[in-house]
């Protein structure tokens, strides 16, 4: 079986993570789409809502399909969410599916940053996609990295968490940003309405 792993810090999920794996599963013919929120990202600070919350918003987002699915491993895991020690555990516990790690072209860009990434490479092949804002060139990065890097192309989609947390905190519309399920357990719950996010 081939599986996209669709990992982000998911705060909120948002129509460009899903338009991403779905293109993605779409052209390299993945049989699914793990999505897979973080517990403490890597490179950035979590803003806003906390691990649970956004489990719970990313299931709301991928209940509906059955080609896509949430997994709670990192957020279970707790700590920082390293990419190399899930990818280990994924192997271990589905050693018969031949996983993918899906990102945008900002974290194609990071790649030479993350944890381990010489040993992480050789694990798992990684798809980019295109995004607003980013240039993809796989030129620049290291030789090591560069065969272990595919492309899918991509309705450029100008969303980001951060931009979708600005609005709610404006008291502006993301209705057709997020999914609807996704934009009820937020007005429910309250979340990102302070300024400070
Ligand atoms: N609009 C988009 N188009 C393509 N890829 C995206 C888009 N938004 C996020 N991604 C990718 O999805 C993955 C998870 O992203 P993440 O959850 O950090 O969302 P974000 O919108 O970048 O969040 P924030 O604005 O809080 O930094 C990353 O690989 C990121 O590059
Ligand atoms: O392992 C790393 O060093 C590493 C560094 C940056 C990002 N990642 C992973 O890449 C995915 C997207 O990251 P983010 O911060 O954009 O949500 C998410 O699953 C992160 O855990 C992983």
């Amino acid at each position: 079986m081939k599986v996209g792993i669709m990992g982000g810090t998911f705060d909120p999920i948002h129509m460009g993570h899903l338009l991403a794996a779905e293109t993605v599963k779409d052209a390299f013919k993945l049989d699914e789409v793990w999505f897979m929120p973080s517990h403490i990202p890597p490179h950035k600070q979590a803003a806003g809502a906390t691990g649970e919350q956004r489990l719970d918003m990313t299931k709301l987002a991928t209940e509906d399909y059955q080609d896509y699915s949430t997994l709670d491993i990192e957020v279970v895991r707790g700590g920082v969410s390293y990419t190399i020690d899930t990818i280990q555990l994924l192997h271990k516990k589905y050693p018969n599916t031949t996983f993918y790690f899906i990102i945008g072209a900002d974290m194609v860009n990071y790649l030479p940053k993350w944890e381990r990434i010489e040993e992480l490479v050789q694990q798992i092949t990684f798809i980019g996609v295109g995004r607003p804002g980013f240039e993809l060139h796989l030129d620049d990065l290291p030789e090591f990295l560069q065969s272990r890097v595919l492309l899918a192309e991509m309705p450029q989609v100008d969303i980001s968490s951060t931009a979708i947390r600005r609005r709610l905190a404006d008291g502006k519309s993301v209705r057709f940003m997020v999914p609807d399920s996704v934009l009820t357990y937020i007005t429910r719950s309250g979340l990102y309405e302070s300024k400070s996010r």
